[in-house]
């Protein structure tokens, strides 16, 4: 039998139910053969795939090894975890879930501290009034060093946090931490502020591939089939269906609700009749069809799309092209 295909799943914590829907969405029905306490699963449908439940972080590593081909996890934990990730791992598509911000934070006491710049000089005016360097408790190690450096931060050091980063200054374990935060809620808590220059990393979960998995002829036409699904789910939820039909539908018509509104004609220009069916980006449904309205349309319908499948598969084009880089 053939080595299967291995799609990584986190198994806990924030990303997991968004994962779950995010395939349930596109088609991809996941089952766990041994119940919920079974760590790999199937797709139903799929007989040479696996499913590996992991954690977000797990993933990221096990991307970096090539242990699985596709995976959901953080941006936050990629660039972290992999050095040079981008030669590593290709981020095939931003889900649009687990949005965080890799943020430095220091105490709101510090009125004077705005900007990276502002923290260079109370770093320097510390180690000399002080003869010690000041502390910065984080996790992201790497992604706090390369940030430091690019604004010329250098007299700092890091004291390593694998939980509560955030009550590191109250303790007294660090004067600054960098941490990730989406609602600012876990920093005010403890008297901290984003320095306004302070956002390291914009992260979000991705779906990515690995470059040292083992893409065999047949693992790269079930990645094809998986991102078929995905991509036609993702084209689907950018558009709504637009139908309707009067004789003085025609071309010149829709090159304008092209222009005026980002609608596309799937199908082609009206049929002799002036039937014509459109995809048009939910904001601008009411803005269409008053146009469609006002230019002779009595009825106008729409109607949301569950899948639309292209010919072109922007997401595994984007798989191609970093495999053949
Ligand atoms: N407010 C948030 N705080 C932390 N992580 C977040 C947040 N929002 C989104 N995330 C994303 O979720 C990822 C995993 O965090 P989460 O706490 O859900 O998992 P976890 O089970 O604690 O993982 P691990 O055990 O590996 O730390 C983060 O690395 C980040 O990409
Ligand atoms: O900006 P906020 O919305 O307040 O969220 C930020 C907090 O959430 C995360 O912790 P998490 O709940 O994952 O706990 P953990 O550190 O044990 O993983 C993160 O480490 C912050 O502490
Ligand atoms: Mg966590």
């Amino acid at each position: 039998m053939t080595a299967p295909f291995v799609l990584a799943v986190p198994s806990k914590g924030r990303l997991q139910e968004n994962a779950e829907a995010f395939f349930t969405r596109a088609g991809l029905t996941l089952a766990k053969p041994g119940g919920v306490r079974d760590y790999r699963g199937t797709i139903a449908g799929f007989d040479n795939v696996e499913i590996a439940y992991l954690s977000a972080s797990e993933i990221a590593s096990n991307l970096a090894r090539g242990a699985v081909h596709l995976g959901i996890t953080g941006e936050d934990l990629l660039r972290e975890s992999i050095p040079d990730a981008d030669k590593k791992v290709a981020l095939i598509d931003g889900l649009g879930f687990g949005s965080a911000n890799v943020v430095v934070a220091v105490p709101q006491a510090w009125i004077d501290v705005r900007t990276m710049a502002d923290l260079d000089d109370v770093t320097t005016g510390f180690r000399a009034q002080h003869n010690r360097r000041m502390r910065v408790a984080t996790k992201y190690i790497n992604l706090t060093r390369n940030f430091f450096a690019s604004h010329g931060v250098v007299d700092y050091r890091i004291v390593e946090s694998a939980g509560a980063t955030e009550g590191a200054p109250a303790t007294g374990t660090a004067e600054l931490i960098v941490d990730i935060t989406t609602t600012g809620a876990t920093l005010v808590a403890n008297g901290l502020k984003v320095l306004d220059d302070g956002v390291i990393l914009r992260s979000q979960a991705n779906l990515v591939a690995s470059r040292a998995a083992d893409w065999s002829a047949q693992s790269l036409e079930t990645a094809r089939i998986i991102l078929d699904h995905i991509a036609a789910r993702a084209r689907a939820s950018k558009y709504k269906e637009v139908r309707t039909r009067f004789a003085g539908c025609n071309q010149a018509l829709l090159t304008e609700a092209h222009n005026r509104f980002g609608v596309v004609s799937p199908f082609g220009g009206p049929t002799s009749s002036g039937m014509i069916t459109l995809h048009c980006p939910p904001a601008q449904l009411y803005a269409l069809s008053s146009f469609l309205r006002a230019n002779g349309a009595d009825t106008v319908s729409v109607a949301s799309l569950d899948y639309v499948m292209d010919r072109e598969n922007p997401l595994f084009a984007k798989l191609e092209a970093f495999l053949r880089q």
